[in-house]
């Protein structure tokens, strides 16, 4: 049976920019129709221009929020982004196997758009932390970046990102949502993204590159909206043509918002989430 109002929870950091992590999440999930609930990892204090700071929650603060939600609310799927810590990184895959949630995401993120770092990996307890990640996870995330790191693989064209998210996939048993926002061939006309299953079947959606700065939280934006939509009762294909499309739309929206100085060259601005709602 799948709910009308799909229930998603999210466990991620907080942007007090508002553009990125549980901001961004919330956003998402109200605007493709869900109810979300938060689990807040960390807490930063960025804004369009960047990172300022960093204070990860004491472990046994997120696993209370998790513990509580658990108790009483049932879930149709969980968002997983910025953990911070490897401690917290353990943390929340004991409680994915413990409560084994019908749909998880994993948007294993790394870096801010804006270069900081937002999560320590490489060094041999990070690999073994993301590697329980991905084992109880149903989708992972990766931008190109990111595969790289987790797999120790170049991936730095599409052919050879395809590759490694094939290696990822059948290793972790986890189906790889590949996204192409960073290929060098940025100045192309097309962006492609890719689900990758677990046999090596590529299902893959190309939309038009939109020139703009406002790509600030694409990522978080986007592993919510999958969230959702296949709390929702969609396939991993289907959730991917109706959210790429929409979060496009969200990026050209993104300008108009008039959020942060984008006279900066550092500004990235945020996608308007709304941007379905007020059309
Ligand atoms: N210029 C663009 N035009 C259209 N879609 C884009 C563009 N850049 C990224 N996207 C889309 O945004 C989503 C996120 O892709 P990207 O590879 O940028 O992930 P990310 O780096 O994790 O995002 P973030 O900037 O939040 O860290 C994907 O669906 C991708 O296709
Ligand atoms: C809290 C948070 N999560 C994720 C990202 C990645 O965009 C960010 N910038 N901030």
């Amino acid at each position: 049976m799948t709910p009308a109002v799909p229930r998603v929870l999210s466990i991620a950091g907080s942007d007090s920019g508002g553009g990125a992590g549980v901001q961004a999440d919330l956003k998402t999930i109200a605007a493709w129709g869900g109810y979300g609930m938060t689990a807040i990892t960390a807490i930063t204090a960025q804004n369009t221009q960047g990172v300022r700071a960093v204070h990860p929650l004491p472990v046994d603060v997120v696993r209370a929020q998790l513990d509580s939600i658990a108790a009483d609310i049932a879930m149709d799927a969980v968002k997983i982004g910025m953990l911070g810590t490897v401690e917290l990184m353990g943390a929340v895959a004991g409680w994915l196997e413990k409560t084994r949630p019908a749909v998880v995401v994993l948007d294993p993120v790394m870096v801010a758009s804006s270069g900081d770092a937002l999560t320590a990996v490489g060094d041999d307890d990070g690999r073994a932390a993301w590697s329980r990640l991905l084992r109880a996870a149903h989708l992972v995330t990766p931008n190109l970046p990111e595969l790289a790191r987790l797999t120790g693989r170049d991936a730095t064209d599409w052919d050879a990102a395809l590759d490694a998210a094939r290696g990822l996939a059948a290793e972790h048993d986890v189906t790889v949502l590949l996204k192409g926002g960073h290929l060098d061939e940025a100045a192309a006309a097309e962006v492609p993204d890719a689900v990758v299953r677990v046999d090596g079947a590529v299902h893959e959606v190309r939309g038009p590159r939109v020139a703009t700065r406002a790509s600030h939280g694409t990522g978080c934006t986007l592993s919510s909206a999958l969230a959702t939509l296949a709390g929702a009762g969609l396939s991993w294909e289907d959730a991917l043509a109706r959210a790429k499309p929409w979060l496009a739309d969200a990026m050209r929206a993104g300008e108009a918002l008039a959020v942060g100085d984008a006279s900066r060259p550092t500004w990235h601005g945020p996608v308007d989430h709304g941007h379905a709602q007020r059309s």
